[in-house]
């Protein structure tokens, strides 16, 4: 079964008399294990997909189904139990809950979507290239390191889909390919896996490649 399907998906922005295309009828399914990298120019609506994929926002038109069940036009409080049911997510603007540790951020994500296992928190930590890493406070990580920390957040739901933007921004090429390798892990055990790189090693590695300019996707 399809994990998530969009069909026409349009959002607008308006800055007084200017209106911006944001998404201008964008349609794509993701299945089950497939690891799919979406690139595109600073602009071209990759932030805004993402969110609208998600449910944090909503399109102006359009649906968006997870699982087969649809979340636009339902309320707020609606698409956030499907979030967090299905959703694994590293937003730009990060996961991590400033006051608590890196630790404590991934053991309730475990608790929030149902399953607590504390005990595979280092495991998960290591295979990010995070070790001895796990008591510390977000504020006190590099930028590379939070990205990394919130992609373990985003693991940890153990998701249906996950949506990743830039997860290995600010990192080496060897941490990268860590990175990488655990994406690919993630989609091996039947994770939908969509991730907004620039990095061409992720699209490489990445079953599927798309390619969005101007609210359009141009390539898939
Ligand atoms: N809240 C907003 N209000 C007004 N315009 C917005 C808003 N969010 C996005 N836009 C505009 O919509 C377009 C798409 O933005 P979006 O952030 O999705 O692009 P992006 O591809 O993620 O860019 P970047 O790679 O720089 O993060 C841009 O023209 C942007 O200025």
């Amino acid at each position: 079964m399809t994990v998530l399907e969009t069909t026409e998906l349009y959002r607008f922005f308006h800055a007084g008399d200017d209106e911006v295309v944001a998404l201008g009828g964008v349609s794509l399914t993701l299945d089950p294990g497939e690891f799919t990298a979406l690139r595109g120019p600073s602009g071209s609506g990759k932030s805004t997909l993402l969110a609208c994929l998600s449910g944090i926002d909503e399109p102006d038109g359009g649906t968006v189904s997870i699982l087969g069940e649809r979340m636009t036009r339902r309320p707020e409080s609606y698409r956030a139990r499907l979030r967090a049911r299905h959703f694994g997510m590293l937003m730009q603007s990060g996961n991590l809950f400033g006051h608590l540790t890196v630790r404590a951020n991934i053991h309730l994500q475990m608790q929030i979507s149902g399953s607590d296992r504390p005990g595979e928190i280092d495991g998960l930590l290591g295979s990010l290239g995070l070790d001895g890493l796990a008591d510390m406070l977000p504020a006190h990580l590099s930028g590379g390191e939070a990205a990394r920390a919130g992609l373990a957040v985003a693991l940890a739901a153990n998701p249906s889909i996950l949506l990743c933007d830039e997860p290995t921004a600010e990192v080496d090429a060897a941490t990268e390919e860590r990175v990488i390798d655990r994406l690919v892990d993630i989609c091996r055990r039947g994770t939908a896996v969509l991730v907004v790189t620039h990095s061409g090693a992720l699209a490489a590695r990445a079953d599927r490649v798309i390619d969005i300019r101007d609210g359009r996707i141009v390539h898939d």
